[in-house]
């Protein structure tokens, strides 16, 4: 398990990787850093031509379906790094006709789980290693000079990373909008992020169906109160609505950018000021509509022994997730920001694009910055 998060560190300083696996070994460079040398270095060290690995997300916004998870497109020597870059992640992009993409094997799969465990652009460059260079490359591995990770060490992680949740430290710390609040923190297993619960009032006093918040974190607008969203304002108010009815759990979870990271956040928003919606500018990445999952989330409520909740949220993917862990959603409570005239696109993306219940919010007749009163079941 270390050998794979050493190998995700090397990956996001920029430095190639081993990926051994049955059929083939990999060598991978990220696609961040990628420039014509390192291009030329892998092509050497491996011996064979390389391959751009790229995600489904991607191969659709160059026009090109696939069922696979991920596709290598061969590269040919003639290719330079900015064209290769450029066919990864750039918003208008094509490939020659004469390309067509291919499956990609175990150690480029595994290579790119790596890419989107490490919040990188989910893209690599990658090439198999042949039989005439595969002595030189053993060196390299030998004497520390590449870091080398096996397929399946990188499966059974990213099956497991999340699970085991260790609850770390807690304090009482008062909140402007609920003062009786404990933060709880919990780290993951393999001490890459940590995830808050801030439990509010006192769970003997909870009701039933205790109030519950999945916040997906936010730095733009939950600290620095970003006009692009409405994180800060929803944060805030589900403080305070959790507080009003009797305290509850606001679960403040390590998913920026709905998990692609803030790094490649701040990629989408530049795409989105090109005009894209926050969905299709995720896609230009490389990335699904939404990368989170609510694994880490069932297990904090778990852990706090939470089983009935009144969930604070208008995505119906977060009432789907704790439905299917087991969470029986009573009822659903909307939580909504200030419509402003620069989230206003944003909102309305996720109503079309993501089935938001968002409608209210967009037509001008909620209340801005509140939680409604309205008491809609749950949509199933
Ligand atoms: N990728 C991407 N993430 C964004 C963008 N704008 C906001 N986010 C992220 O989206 C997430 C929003 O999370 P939440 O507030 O939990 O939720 P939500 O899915 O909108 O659902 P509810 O607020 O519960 O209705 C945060 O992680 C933000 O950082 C964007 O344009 N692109
Ligand atoms: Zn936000």
């Amino acid at each position: 398990m270390r050998q794979v998060e050493r190998a995700i560190f090397d990956l996001r300083r920029g430095l190639p990787v081993l990926v051994r696996a049955a059929n083939s070994d990999v060598l991978v460079h990220p696609l961040e850093g990628c420039d014509d040398e390192a291009l030329a270095a892998l092509h050497a060290l491996s011996g064979n031509e390389p391959a751009l690995a790229v995600t489904r997300h991607r191969l659709a916004r160059l026009g090109l379906d696939t069922a696979d998870r991920i596709v290598r497109i061969p590269l040919d020597p003639a290719d330079t790094a900015e064209e290769v870059v450029a066919w990864a992640s750039a918003e208008k992009s094509a490939l020659p006709p004469e390309i067509t993409p291919q499956s990609a094997n175990e150690g480029t799969v595994a290579a790119l789980d790596m890419m989107r465990i490490g919040l990188l652009i989910p893209a690599a460059v990658v090439g198999d290693v042949s039989d005439a260079q595969r002595a030189r490359v053993e060196t390299l591995v030998a004497d520390g000079s590449i870091l080398a990770v096996a397929a399946e060490q990188v499966d059974a992680y990213a099956e497991t990373r999340s699970n085991f949740l260790k609850r770390t430290s807690d304090a009482e710390i008062p909140l402007s909008h609920a003062e009786r609040a404990r933060f709880v923190m919990f780290r993951e297993a393999d001490g890459m992020r940590e995830h808050i619960a801030i439990v509010i009032g006192d769970p003997n006093d909870w009701s039933d169906a205790v109030p519950v918040r999945l916040h997906s974190a936010c730095l733009t607008g939950d600290l620095f109160g970003s006009l692009r969203c409405d994180c800060g304002e929803q944060l805030r108010e589900s403080v305070r609505a959790i507080d009003e009815r009797g305290g509850g759990v606001l679960l403040y979870l390590a998913q920026e950018g709905r998990g692609i990271g803030l790094a490649n956040k701040l990629r989408a928003y530049t795409l989105q000021d090109g005009g894209l919606d926050t969905v299709d500018a995720d896609h230009v990445l490389g990335f699904g509509d939404d990368e989170r999952t609510y694994g880490v989330a069932l297990e904090m409520l778990e852990q706090l022994e939470i089983e009935r909740i009144e969930l604070l949220t208008n995505n119906p993917e977060k009432i789907a997730a704790m439905d299917q862990g087991g969470v029986e959603v009573v009822n659903r409570r909307g939580i909504y920001g200030k419509l402003t005239k620069q989230n206003r696109r944003y909102l309305d993306a996720k109503a079309k694009r993501a089935g938001h219940w968002l409608e209210d919010v967009l037509n001008g007749s909620e209340e801005a910055g509140r939680v409604t009163a309205l008491q809609r079941p749950a949509a199933r």
